[in-house]
């Protein structure tokens, strides 16, 4: 059983009188696969999005590796999203002006370890089926290339954590599966994987299953057996 990387406590959101998120408290340990699943507009992106720290709860914590972000100065919540996190959101946008593989290393660059994954980038790419898109621009690339070029991105420095944004959407079966096979490494090798998603086949392959019905918690199952360790 991994560590509890990314804890939530009682997060809440409201917009204004509405409240989009009630009571959110959930527990991600490192080398798990967490699946956020319910209804369009349920909140599934607004908790996603608090979670990787680019939304502020209205009230409640998030927890990284034990570390309250809620205490942290931006500049210190920035710099825990980049230690921690790799992100791949519906909206996250790539930068226009550079090319598939130039995105891809936007986070070596912050990092300044760009020499040592260029090779790391272009064979990421290569296995999503870009070998020969590494040189185009996000405006020449269809959208499932570029939710490709995005994962692609995320992976690169093999984050910690990984909060991905309905990952296999706009892709064919098979580049589903794909999409599925990096993110089941990525649990492997240790991170803690959290995804929302419509699709049965990817929250299958979770080792918790969590649904949200207008904002609220409702625990779906346990997908393996003998993982009794429901949080
Ligand atoms: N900035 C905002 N201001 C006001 N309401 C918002 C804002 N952002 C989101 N909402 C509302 O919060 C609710 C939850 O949105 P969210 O995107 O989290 O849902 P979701 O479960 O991810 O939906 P979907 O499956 O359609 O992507 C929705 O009713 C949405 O309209």
């Amino acid at each position: 059983m991994g560590k509890a990387i990314l804890e939530t406590k009682k997060i809440h959101k409201n917009y204004g009188s509405e409240t989009i998120l009630e009571h959110i408290s959930v527990v991600v340990e490192s080398g798990s696969m967490l699946a956020i699943t319910g209804p369009s507009g349920s909140g599934k992106t607004t908790l996603l999005s608090i979670m990787g720290l680019l939304q502020k709860a209205s009230a409640g914590e998030v927890l990284v590796d034990g570390i309250a972000a809620s205490q942290l100065s931006p500049k210190g919540q920035a710099a825990l999203r980049r230690q921690y996190f790799g992100l791949i959101f519906q909206r996250a946008r790539l930068i226009s002006s550079l090319t598939a593989i130039e995105n891809v290393l936007v986070p070596a660059w912050l990092a300044r370890k760009e020499k040592a994954v260029v090779k790391k980038a272009q064979a990421l790419l290569a296995h999503f089926g870009l070998a020969n898109r590494m040189h185009h621009r996000p405006q020449e690339l269809s959208l499932g290339q570029l939710r490709r070029v995005a994962l692609a991105r995320a992976l690169l420095l093999e984050p910690p954590i990984l909060l991905a944004d309905e990952p296999t959407n706009d892709l064919d079966p098979i580049m589903a599966n794909k999409v599925m096979d990096w993110l089941a490494d990525a649990r492997e090798t240790g991170a803690a994987v959290i995804v929302v998603t419509h699709d049965p086949a990817m929250a299958a392959r979770a080792d918790h299953v969590v649904n949200l019905q207008q904002g609220r918690l409702v625990l779906a199952d346990n997908q393996h057996e003998g993982n009794n360790n429901g949080g």
